[in-house]
């Protein structure tokens, strides 16, 4: 942990230059595929409004099988986007869930077709504030109607319907990944064979909303920001994004992780300075987080992306009454939470299995002893992908489905 100290607010941030910012929004450009529903076929948002044209931005990865029964949808998290298992051309790393996707991996490519969308909201290829919204031939900026997790999962119903897929034989995700599985499971339970929801809830509970809104105030509060209209004068909000990332991804980690990584360690230093220069290893690492984050995420689609996850209460959508959201649903729940998250605490998805319960519905909780915070579910966790190999394997075989996703 001894990477060089990084200023968020101080001059290595401020060398990043116009060209980085060209650079970056020729980056979102959508490389991937992507399909554009036109005029006749808008996305219905639950602000009221119908959008159009729409594009969504996908990868897949491995064989859809003849009577296409072997397709899981992995949803991604707040900041994630669609390459999930191949190489970000925004960041030059590797697939954000390389662990868990590929061959012979729990979500195995060599059986499976998966496909990961960007979100519409999103800044990566899919529909979000910096497309051109087709009336002022401007970046929509804050004129997108705000988003929701209900949208997200709709244009996603939408990707699968083009793909000619009736059913997902799984839908994963984790965090914000994990809402758009719950929802999935919700509005299309005959859709879902099966539904993984990992460190997910079925509401953004008030502390939640709460670091969501810090984050979105120091986005707003930058002068940069200029009303969401920042790309019109080719700049963006870099501080206020990073202080937002910063603070956020302290929620993404526990006060073990933090402890353990990072103590009361000093960067590059014997003594403290007596500044407020970045003296503690911790303030360098989240310096960096931040400053990374700005350089591969918009800013106008992190205030969507965050109030997608604040506007998600499933309760609220059936008289107050989870259970009522699952009735009847065939659909085979395995819900994963780790104990240290305190974004979403395991008695969050604790919720959600005693509704499924009470809906009599098929469910397995596995709350898994981490020390890795909310973030767990990106990391190396092998009892995760265990219980995903095992609860994957069981429902391959109760479906009836070869082998091998090349077979059919
Ligand atoms: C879910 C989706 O759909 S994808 C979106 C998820 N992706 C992200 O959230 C990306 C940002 N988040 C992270 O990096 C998360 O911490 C994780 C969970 C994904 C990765 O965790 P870990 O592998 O444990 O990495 P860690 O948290 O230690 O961070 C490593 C980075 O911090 C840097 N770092 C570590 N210590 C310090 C320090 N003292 N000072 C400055 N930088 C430091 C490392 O150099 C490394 O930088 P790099 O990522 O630019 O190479
Ligand atoms: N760190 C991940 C998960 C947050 O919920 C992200 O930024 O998407």
């Amino acid at each position: 942990m001894t990477k060089g100290s990084s200023g968020q607010n101080g001059s290595s941030q401020d060398q990043v230059d116009h060209a980085q910012d060209v650079a970056l929004k020729q980056a979102r450009e959508p490389s991937s595929q992507s399909v554009t529903f036109g005029a006749d076929k808008p996305l219905h948002l639950d602000a009221g409004l119908d959008l159009s044209p729409v594009t969504i931005a996908y990868e897949t990865y491995g064989t859809l099988n003849e009577d296409k029964s072997n397709a899981i949808l992995v949803c991604h998290a707040l900041t994630g986007d669609q390459y999930a298992n191949s190489t970000s051309p925004v960041t030059g790393k590797p697939g954000w869930w390389n662990r868990m996707i590929g061959p012979g991996k729990p979500v195995d490519t060599d059986k499976y077709f998966i496909i990961c969308s960007n979100v519409v909201g999103g800044c990566n290829g899919s529909t979000g504030p910096a497309s051109i919204n087709p009336n002022s031939k401007q970046p929509y900026g804050l004129e997108l109607p705000v988003i929701t997790i209900r949208d997200m999962v709709r244009a996603q119903a939408m990707l699968i319907d083009h793909l000619g897929i009736d059913q997902l034989f799984c839908v994963l995700g984790g965090s914000m990944g994990g809402m758009q599985v719950i929802q999935w499971a919700a509005a299309y339970p005959e859709r879902c064979f099966t539904a993984i929801p990992i460190a997910a809830g079925a509401r953004h509970t008030s502390q939640n909303i709460a670091f969501h809104e810090v984050g979105r105030q120091a986005i707003m509060a930058d002068p940069e920001w200029h009303g969401g209209r920042y790309l019109d004068q080719d700049t963006t909000p870099r501080k206020g994004l990073g202080v937002a990332r910063m603070a956020a991804h302290v929620t993404y980690m526990s006060e073990r992780s933090l402890q353990s990584k990072f103590g009361r360690n000093l960067q590059n230093r014997e003594a403290k300075t007596f500044t407020f220069d970045a003296d503690f290893q911790i303030e360098s690492y989240l310096r960096h987080q931040g400053m990374t984050f700005v350089d591969r995420f918009d800013a106008n689609s992190y205030l969507y992306v965050t109030r997608a996850m604040d506007y998600y209460d499933l309760a609220a959508d059936h008289d107050g009454q989870l259970a009522k959201a699952f009735m009847n649903t065939q659909t085979r729940f395995c819900i994963v939470a780790f104990t240290t998250d305190w974004l979403f605490p395991p008695a969050e998805s604790r919720l959600v299995v005693h509704a499924l319960n009470a809906a009599g519905a098929s469910v397995s909780f596995v709350e898994i002893e981490s020390d890795k915070g909310h973030d767990a579910f990106l990391l190396d966790e092998p009892e995760m992908f265990d219980a995903i190999d095992g609860f994957l394997k069981s429902a391959h075989k109760a479906h009836g489905l070869p082998a091998s996703g090349k077979e059919a």
